[in-house]
């Protein structure tokens, strides 16, 4: 059996804080003091570092770690192609150009099926992406479903991008290089590209989101006039503390390897197999590591006098392309608030966006669509791209056009979230036909009943008396 120091560990104990400078040591001087490389590491640990921006990556921008492990992450045989899961079910990644559909309509799922013959990594399912990892240009929208943990023996990486998930049903422990993170529905996690993660279950089957950045790395948004607090806090964002496995067998090579670690590179599954324990790292420091953040932690802001502000305000995190202001993808929320907005139209406004906007629903219910059967519900998904034009749905409308403007909190005990991204997507044939979740009527259902409020202009002249045609 493999030793652990899980039990003289506190599993879950975090260090606090986003984008900092952090180290952690499972068993006292593991870290070289003043050093990154000394000659002989402490206690017999190899150095290595992990880097997440090119080393000459300005200092605002540069992202590594050092790791410091009971072996080097390089000892193990070549990779080859992934062996098809035992149950026949394979991940849907396949994110070629020519293979995505791209369609100018408003698209809504139902939810999407809870399986049980998966794991995380089997079940990840690509809904829609734009761009090419091997350019280090564009993302992935996923949904996952998964009736199964890992192999207790197996580890996962990406080297296309950052893996932002966000659990919507049941519960991930994420075992990762750096230590745990339990990550529950309405919490996220980011799991930085490279780096070795074993997803476990331990409440049974899960589903939820996760949008994968090929190109740089999530950060907070600025918060310009809001000032130095607000929205999602620093402070609220928890990365692991270190924690290791002993196991790690023969150094040999020699085929009797019982780790197997799979690799996404360029959207296509590798494996090799270790006879050592992925998870061996007694301490790291630096600010290139996962974490993760409980969204009922966001501090919402909001109009308190008129009009509907764009939901930019309500962006957790932000993955920014070379053009400021401009997001490869921004993780936005829609959670409980007050409204208040005198003389306005207090739902989101109809509009025609320029960026792609990929929604899903954690919980609860969203204040401009329906829900209920055939309506948007927790677990479905829509996807209004480029110029797609949206809005409320006629029955919304008409409520909110009606209502009595007095004070109001909206998605009490709900939470709706966007992948907003400056890219056109493009859907997969799983997300457009193979998953079945497709709402054939979505837009006659939404949009279908919306009213002519107009009065005409001959009702107009009768009240005005005059021509209004200029
Ligand atoms: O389309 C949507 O429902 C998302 C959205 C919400 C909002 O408050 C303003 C703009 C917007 O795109
Ligand atoms: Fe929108």
């Amino acid at each position: 059996m493999p030793v652990t120091n899980f039990d003289f560990k506190e599993k879950y104990r975090y260090q606090n804080g986003f984008a900092s400078y952090l180290e952690s040591e499972a068993v006292s001087g593991a870290l070289p003091i003043g050093h990154n490389s000394p000659q002989k590491p402490p206690l017999g640990l190899y150095a290595e570092k992990l880097s997440g921006t090119a080393f000459t990556a300005p200092r605002h921008e540069n992202k590594q770690s050092w790791l410091y492990r009971i072996l080097p992450s390089c000892s193990h045989p070549p990779f080859g192609e992934a062996t098809p899961a035992k149950n026949g079910q394979e991940p849907v990644l396949e994110q070629s150009p020519s293979k995505l559909h791209y369609i100018p309509n408003q698209l809504r799922w139902d939810p999407f099926d809870h399986e049980s013959d998966t794991d995380f990594v089997s079940g990840l399912r690509l809904v829609a992406g734009a761009g090419d990892p091997t350019l280090k240009q564009g993302l992935g929208m996923y949904v996952y479903a998964a009736g199964n943990s890992m192999d207790a023996q197996s580890a996962f990486c990406s080297a296309d991008g950052d893996l932002l998930i966000v659990a919507q049903d049941g519960v991930l422990d994420i075992r990762t290089e750096f230590g745990w993170l339990l990550v529950r529905p309405m919490e996220i996690a980011v799991i930085p590209r490279g780096v070795r993660y074993q997803v476990l279950l331990p409440s049974g089957p899960v589903r939820g989101y996760a949008l994968e950045l090929y190109q740089g790395h999530f950060q907070l948004p600025e918060l310009g006039p809001i000032g130095s607090n607000g929205l999602a806090n620093a402070r609220d964002f928890q990365a692991p503390v270190a924690c290791f496995s002993e196991d790690h067998g023969s150094i040999a090579l020699d085929g009797q390897n019982s780790y197997t670690i799979t690799a996404k590179f360029n959207n296509t599954l590798f494996e090799t197999k270790q006879p050592h324990t992925p998870f061996d790292v007694v301490a790291w420091h630096g600010n290139y590591y996962p974490y993760k953040y409980d969204l009922g932690r966001f501090n919402t802001i909001g109009s308190i006098s008129f009009d509907h502000p764009d939901p930019s305000i309500f962006t957790v995190l932000t993955g920014p392309s070379d053009h400021v202001g401009t997001a490869i993808a921004d993780f936005v929320i829609f959670p409980p608030r007050w409204l208040v907005g005198e003389d306005t139209f207090r739902p989101p406004w109809y509009h025609r966006n320029t960026m792609s906007e990929f929604m899903g629903l954690i919980t609860g219910a969203y204040d401009a669509k329906k829900g209920g059967k055939g309506g948007f519900v927790p677990g479905g998904a829509s996807l209004h791209n480029v110029m797609s034009g949206h809005g409320p749905d006629a029955t919304s409308y008409e409520g909110a056009r009606n209502a009595e403007l007095k004070p109001i909190k909206v998605g009490e005990g709900s939470c709706a979230f966007m992948f907003e991204s400056c890219f056109m997507v493009g859907v997969t044939d799983w997300g457009l036909k193979t998953c079945q979740k497709v709402q054939e009527d979505y837009n006659e259902h939404s949009w279908g009943g919306v009213k002519v409020h107009w009065k005409g202009m001959a009702a107009l002249e009768g009240e005005k008396g005059e021509k209004h045609l200029l």
